[in-house]
């Protein structure tokens, strides 16, 4: 599908720095449409929604420092049962380790609605940490903006959706008197000394060059005007954003942020990206923001988030390593902890295949892929998850598991190293071989689990005076 061009119509020139087309600046003036547009196009609503192209093709434009910064107490709290005040400040401490000393996790934002939020806020505060940040999350008024500053908070995020639909069908406004509303609460929350954080809500349904550039514009006037910072954040609300070359805007994460940093000029290390995965894309849409100009790219833990989530904060660690070739300080092993922590402690169930931190992400079951990790686990491995993640790489044994899945079951859950490893041709793995198939000829679907093998280990080590690892 084509489109017509997103720059059609509009004035550009040649900039002689870098001989690249642009947009007069001038030009970038609010279109107060008198009904809203809604990309009928892109998302005809009865239809699934559609990915227009046009080609035209954004830099690489990487930024020098690039970061995560956390929504697991905003948007992540929003989809669940509330955290305790312990449970948060258990779940910072952890954020503080993981980020390392760099602040790779730069900042974390807090709901103040309740005293019960407030107490997370100021126990969270007392720990002294520079990094995660603790910043929040309020209604946009004068008296919270008070209440931030009394709490000693620097920054805060505050509400501006930018779509249509957000400004002509739920906010019954025009762009116009929304943009004036929005900046004159960012206004009240200058004059307090705070930083805003400006989340444009449903930017990939809003008119980029309509609205989001013009506004954008009036922010960086008003950071130069009080010489304080204001951040611009990106949110996919809904998951609409792709990251496929020659895609249209809004739908092009890169789009947007080529016309927030390029044509709005706002610096690299005050736009950041906050993705949701209703389409599977929050992750590549988020290291897309990375690569097209974003210093910040905004994540929940496990993606816990609205509907299917927001960006998950251990993949991003990963992306950044594979990006930048290492971890800039962050602990890894953490992300395990964590994951403990939520299952045994939070009792939040971690889908047992999702990546990095699910029960199975690193476990092979078929006979013929555990005879390829006995032989040498980077066969069948992502990377050393034992280092990384404290993860060995496992096999469970089932009916396909064979007797290489066996022992490598075996030299895994005992920790055999060296000569003391069990090998496929051991009586104990034949023994345990009949057993399991026994199990499954007698009709068994599922898998067995660790304590059922252990008793089997158990039973056929008496009965045939056998020793593990010998
Ligand atoms: C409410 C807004 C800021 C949000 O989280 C989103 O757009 O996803």
């Amino acid at each position: 599908m084509r489109d017509s061009d997103a720059f059609q119509n509009r004035p550009v020139s040649m900039n002689p720095k870098n001989n690249l087309l642009e947009i007069e600046e001038h030009m970038y003036i609010l279109d107060d449409v008198e009904k809203p547009n809604v990309f009928r196009n892109m998302f005809p609503y009865s239809e699934i929604p559609k990915i227009p192209f046009n080609d035209r093709i954004v830099p690489h434009n990487m930024p020098k420092d690039i970061w995560i910064t956390d929504t697991t107490f905003r948007d992540g709290q929003q989809s669940r049962a509330p955290y305790t005040t312990e449970q948060i400040v258990k779940i910072y401490d952890y954020l503080h380790e993981l980020g390392g000393p760099n602040g790779m996790i730069r900042a974390s934002e807090f709901f103040l609605y309740s005293k019960k939020d407030r107490d997370a806020v100021y126990k969270c505060m007392e720990r002294g940490y520079k990094f995660p940040e603790v910043t929040s999350w309020i209604r946009a008024s004068k008296e919270d903006f008070k209440l931030v500053k009394e709490i000693g908070m620097k920054e805060t995020g505050i509400l501006v959706s930018c779509s249509d639909y957000h400004i002509f069908l739920k906010l019954k406004m025009t762009r116009r008197q929304a943009m004036d509303h929005y900046l004159s609460v960012i206004r009240d929350c200058l004059e307090e000394g705070i930083s805003p954080r400006c989340h444009l809500e449903d930017i990939t349904r809003a008119d980029i060059y309509g609205y989001v550039v013009p506004f954008c514009l009036e922010l960086m006037k008003l950071m130069k005007e009080y010489q304080i910072p204001i951040k611009v954040r990106a949110c996919d609300t809904m998951g609409y954003g792709v990251n496929y070359p020659g895609a249209v805007i809004p739908r092009s994460v890169q789009g947007i942020i080529y016309a927030i940093h390029t044509h709005a000029g706002v610096p690299h290390e005050l736009i950041e990206w906050h993705g949701h995965n209703d389409f599977y894309k929050a992750v590549s849409n988020s290291t897309t923001a990375w690569l097209y100009g974003c210093s910040g790219v905004n994540t929940s833990l496990f993606g816990i988030g609205e509907r299917t989530g927001n960006t998950p904060l251990e993949a991003m660690v990963f992306e950044y390593a594979q990006l930048k070739g290492d971890l800039n300080g962050m602990n890894t092993r953490v992300i395990t902890e964590l994951a403990e922590y939520y299952e045994k402690e939070i009792g939040y169930q971690i889908p047992p295949r999702t990546p990095f931190v699910g029960k199975n992400f690193n476990v092979t079951r078929a006979g013929i892929h555990a005879d390829g990790l006995l032989k040498n686990e980077e066969i069948y491995n992502i990377f050393d998850t034992e280092k990384f993640l404290n993860r060995p790489v496992l096999c469970a044994i089932s009916n396909t598991s064979g007797l290489a899945g066996i022992a490598h079951w075996l030299n895994t859950y005992y920790k055999l190293k060296g000569d003391k490893q069990v090998q496929k041709n051991s009586e104990l793995v034949a023994e345990i071989k009949k057993w399991v198939d026994e199990e499954y000829a007698g009709g068994r679907v599922t898998v067995l689990t660790d304590e059922e093998i252990v008793a089997c280990v158990n039973r056929i080590c008496l009965e045939k005076n056998l020793k593990i690892g010998e």
